[in-house]
C-alpha cells in the first residue's frame, strides 16, 4: 500500500548539505502495523514528513495505492494529507476545550455539520473507550486517557493511515499495555495501517507486524518482526532481545548465543546447557531472556563459562546453529 523508493533528502547547511535519508527502500502492506526504530538522529521523524507530503525528498517516490505522494502540489497534496491521522508522545490537548470537543476539532475544521459532528463525536468516544469521560476537560483526564483522545482525533476524519510518533514514550508501563492494546484493535475494528515511530524494542515486540531500523538515514533492516527476530545475525535481533551487561567484575569467559533459528532444534535453556555438558564443558547461565514474539519462541542467553573452554564452547554451540558470541 505504501512503497517507499530511492527516497533521499538532503538539508543545506553552512558546513555543506546534511544527508537526512540515503536512499530509502521499504513497503508498508495495509493493514498492518509497521515499527520505525533508530538512534536519535537516524531519520525517523524525516521519514514522516516525507510520507505525509510534509517535506518534499530531494529524490525517491511514496507511492500511495498509485499516487506518488511529492509529486503531488495544491490541493491534490491537501487531499492525500488527508488520509494520514498523526498521534504524537504528549496528546496536546486543548484545555480549553472537553475531550468531545477536542475530537471535534478536524471535523470543524473539515467543514463537518454540528449533528454530524456529534454523531462522529460519539462513534470515536465509544472506539477508544471513554463515552463517560466526554465532557470531562484534559486536566481531569490521566496521560493514558488524554493518548485516547489524540488517537480519536487522529482518526476523525477517517484517514487510512495513522502515523504515531512516540506514542507511548510518556507513559508508564501499565498504560503503555493499554494504549498498544487500543492501537491493535482500532487496527482489526477498522483495518487503519498502523506506523509507529519508536525507540523502546517493547513497543515493536507486542504490537508491531513489520519494522524497519534506520541508521543515518539508512535503511539497516527491513522485514516481518517474525523473519528479523528469528535471524540472529540481524541487529533488530539484538535489539528486541536484550540482554544485560555483563558483570562489571568477572573472572570468567562469557558466551551469548541465540534461540529461536529455524535451523536449531535447540528450543531451551535447559537444552543448551545440556548440550554443552554432553560435551564435557560446564557452563552456568548469567543472564537470559526469553520471549514469545510474533508466536515465535526466541531468546539470547548469556553463559559463562571456564576461559580454558570457551573456545570448545563456541564450537558446539556453532554446530547446533545457536550463533555464539564470546561477550567482552
Ligand atoms: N530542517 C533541518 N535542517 C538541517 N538538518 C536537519 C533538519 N531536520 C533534520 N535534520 C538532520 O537530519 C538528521 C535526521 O533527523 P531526524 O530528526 O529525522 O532524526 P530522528 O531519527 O527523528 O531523531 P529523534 O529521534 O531525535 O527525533 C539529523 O542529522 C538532523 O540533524
Amino acid at each position: 500500500m505504501l512503497d517507499v523508493r530511492g527516497l533521499r533528502k538532503e538539508y543545506a547547511s553552512a558546513r555543506g548539505p546534511v544527508v537526512a535519508l540515503d536512499d530509502i527502500t521499504l513497503s508498508i502492506p495495509r493493514g498492518s502495523i509497521h515499527g520505525i526504530v533508530g538512534r536519535s538522529g537516524a531519520g525517523k521523524s524525516t521519514f514522516i514528513r516525507c510520507l505525509t507530503g510534509l517535506e518534499e525528498p530531494t529524490a525517491g517516490t511514496v507511492d500511495l495505492d498509485g499516487t506518488d505522494i511529492p509529486a503531488l502540489r495544491g490541493a491534490d497534496l491537501r487531499a492525500v494529507r488527508r488520509r494520514f491521522g498523526m498521534v504524537f508522545q504528549h496528546a496536546n490537548l486543548l484545555d480549553s476545550r472537553s475531550a468531545a470537543d477536542n475530537i471535534a476539532l478536524p471535523l470543524e475544521i473539515a467543514g463537518w455539520s454540528a449533528q454530524d459532528r456529534r454523531d462522529r463525536v460519539a462513534e470515536l468516544l465509544d472506539l477508544v473507550g471513554l463515552t463517560d469521560r466526554a465532557d470531562n476537560h484534559p486536566g481531569q483526564l490521566s496521560g493514558g486517557q488524554q493518548q485516547r483522545v489524540g488517537i480519536a482525533r487522529a482518526l476523525a476524519t477517517r484517514p487510512d493511515i495513522l502515523l504515531c510518533d512516540e506514542p507511548t514514550s510518556a507513559l508508564d508501563a501499565g498504560t503503555t499495555r493499554q494504549i498498544l492494546g487500543l492501537l491493535r484493535d482500532l487496527r482489526e475494528r477498522l483495518g487503519i495501517t498502523v506506523v509507529i515511530i519508536t525507540h523502546e524494542p517493547s513497543v515493536v515486540r507486542e504490537v508491531c507486524d513489520t519494522v524497519t531500523l534506520l541508521a543515518d538515514g539508512r535503511v539497516v533492516e527491513t522485514g516481518p518482526i517474525r523473519e528479523v527476530v528469528t535471524d540472529a545475525a540481524t541487529q533488530l535481533h539484538r535489539d528486541l532481545i536484550p540482554l544485560p551487561p555483563l558483570p562489571l567484575e568477572h573472572a570468567g569467559s562469557y558466551v551469548e548465543v541465540s534461540l529461536g533459528d529455524p535451523r536449531s532444534g535447540t528450543t531451551s535453556v535447559d537444552a543448551v546447557l545440556s548440550l554443552l555438558r554432553q560435551g564435557g564443558v560446564p557452563a552456568e547461565v548469567a543472564a537470559a531472556t526469553l520471549e514469545t514474539i510474533a508466536g515465535r519462541r526466541v531468546g539470547r542467553i548469556q553463559l559463562e563459562v571456564d576461559p580454558g573452554h570457551a573456545a570448545e564452547a563456541v564450537r558446539l554451540l556453532e554446530a547446533a546453529h545457536l550463533s555464539p558470541e564470546v561477550a567482552a
